[in-house]
This record gives structure tokens, C-alpha cells and sequence, in this order.
């Protein structure tokens, strides 16, 4: 069904990309709700709007452009994905994450995955950024992986390792990155779990997170890093604390996540992500141009 993406189609859609941008992108960046300027970043950009592109699908997300952008930073060839595809507009999992795939076909060795989410970790701070060394993966517990059906091992294994999804190296460089800029007291290192949403979580569904050790939730991200990982890219994901979750009980309506907040923290930390992301870029082409 129009659900499945077999090879041959993820292979027409990276070929309409390489030959209609003429680059290989070593690089890709899937951009979090607001993180959209990681992308204006790219020079010399290819703009591939998803609606023109066959067989891919479309975000309906406010916040999520819905375009492939082609083109060079800091001197590395990358592909950037401003708008992705969440589970709660009704994409299976193997949907959301498809995108993933065409850029491993494209070429793609690095995977730069973003979010915003929300700190339950309580020494999080709003605008901090959590480096992803680990996460939990709800949808999985109950069944839910876009690994789901039949393998194609042209893409990687039956039942792929998930330890050390993170690479190590990527996370240790962007710590001495934060450093750097001086904001190492906002950048954080820890567990993201993704939950189906579009709701928001109850109290207890929060308490009980914590207690699975998760220090930052969203509604991403998960099912991009197992298919990156299958397909044996290197993965380096943040999140964007856009608010603190609370996790006792009280009537503040102040600790209630809603959107428009979650944009409005991205707007204004969008810089120092971008800077970071850029020096990370950096250094991974210098090393290996
Ligand atoms: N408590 C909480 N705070 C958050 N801030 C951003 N997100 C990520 C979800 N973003 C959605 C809606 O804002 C858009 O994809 C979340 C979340 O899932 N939970």
C-alpha cells in the first residue's frame, strides 16, 4: 500500500534528488519544530518542496516547512529535511522515518537528527540543550518500530544492535563545541524517550518517565535513529528544551506545554543551535574532507 516504501521507490526518490541537485550529500539534518533555520544555513541550496517530490509524503505540521534542502556548509556537502513526519499525523512509523533512507541512498554517512522536547530532568532549564546519548523507545514497547514487516538487508540487517546508537566522538566534540561558545552550563548530556502524542503527557505518564530514567520527551526522533542505525549511519541528536514537564501534582498552569511556547523557545535559541551544529560540520569535514 501507498504506506510502504520498497527499495526501488526510496531509490527513484534519492535519484530524482542527486540528479536534480547534482551533489552527494555526505551530511543529513532533519530540523525540529522552529530548528527550520538549521537549513536557511546551507549555501548554494537545491530546494526540493515534498509535494514535488514522487512519492514522498507531506507534513501538515505548523512549524515544519515540508522541503529538501541541498547544498554546502562549511564546506560539507548536506541534506537537510525542514518539516518532518510525526506519528501523530497518522504516518506509520516507516513513513515518518522513509526520509531517512533516501538520504542513505543519496550518499549520506552522518545523520543529524533535532527535536524540541520537554525536560523532565529538573536540572534542565528552558533553552537548554541535551545532547542524545541514549533513548527510550515507547512506540517500540508496544510494538511499534519502523522496522516493522519484511527486511530488505540492501538496507541492513533482520534485527539490528541498537547499542551505542549515539555516536560517542560526535557528542564529546559538541560538549568541547558548547564549551567554546560559552554556554556549556545549558548544554546537557542524556535519555530522550518519544511518545505517540499529538497529546501532551499526563503527570503520572511523566513520573513515571522519570523514573525510567528519560530526561527530555518528544513526539520525534526515535524511529529516524533506529533507521539510521539499521542502515549503519553515524547518528548525533539533541533536543531543544522548549519547556520544563511537571511531574507533581499541582494546579500551575504554567507547566503546561503548548505549541505556540514550544516555537517561541526554538525561535529564540535557534543561534546557538545553528552555531553548534555548524562547528560539528566543521570539524567532522576537516577531519575527513
Ligand atoms: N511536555 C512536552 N513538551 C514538549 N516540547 C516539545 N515537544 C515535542 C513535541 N512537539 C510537537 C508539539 O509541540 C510538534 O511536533 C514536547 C513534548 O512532546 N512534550
Amino acid at each position: 500500500n501507498e504506506d510502504t516504501y520498497p527499495y526501488e521507490v526510496i531509490e527513484e526518490i534519492a535519484d530524482f534528488i542527486t540528479k536534480g541537485s547534482g551533489m552527494r550529500p555526505r551530511i543529513g539534518i532533519i530540523c525540529g519544530s522552529g530548528l527550520g533555520s538549521l537549513a536557511d544555513m546551507i549555501q548554494d541550496p537545491k530546494i526540493f518542496e515534498y509535494e514535488k517530490i514522487p512519492n514522498f509524503p507531506v507534513s501538515t505540521v505548523e512549524g515544519h516547512a515540508g522541503r529538501l534542502v541541498v547544498g554546502t556548509l562549511e564546506g560539507a556537502t548536506v541534506m537537510a529535511m525542514q518539516g518532518r513526519f510525526h506519528f501523530y499525523e497518522g504516518y506509520p512509523l516507516a513513513k515518518c522515518s522513509m526520509p531517512v533512507r533516501v538520504m542513505k541512498l543519496c550518499g549520506v554517512e552522518y545523520l543529524f537528527a533535532t527535536n524540541a522536547a520537554g525536560g523532565i530532568n529538573p536540572r534542565f532549564a528552558v533553552g537548554d540543550i541535551m545532547l542524545m546519548h541514549d533513548h527510550v523507545n515507547m512506540l517500540g514497547f508496544a510494538g511499534n518500530s519502523p522496522l516493522q514487516g519484511p527486511n530488505d538487508p540492501r538496507f541492513g540487517p533482520r534485527f539490528p544492535a541498537l547499542v551505542n546508537s549515539y555516536n560517542k566522538d560526535l557528542i564529546n566534540k559538541a560538549i568541547e563545541i558548547g564549551k567554546a561558545m560559552g554556554i556549556e552550563s545549558n548544554i546537557h548530556v542524556g535519555v530522550y524517550s518519544c511518545l505517540g502524542g499529538p497529546n501532551y503527557e499526563t503527570i503520572a505518564e511523566l513520573k513515571a518517565l522519570r523514573m525510567m530514567g528519560v530526561d527530555a520527551v518528544g513526539m520525534s526522533t526515535v524511529h529516524e535513529v533506529i533507521t539510521a542505525r539499521h542502515c549503519d549511519m553515524k547518528v548525533f541528536a539533541f533536543s531543544l528544551i522548549t519547556n520544563k514537564c511537571a511531574t507533581e501534582y499541582s494546579d500551575k498552569k504554567d507547566e503546561e506545554a503548548n505549541h505556540e511556547e514550544v516555537m517561541a523557545v526554538a525561535k529564540n535559541r535557534q543561534k546557538a543551535c545553528c552555531e553548534l551544529v555548524s562547528r560539528l560540520i566543521r570539524e567532522i569535514h576537516m577531519a575527513s574532507p
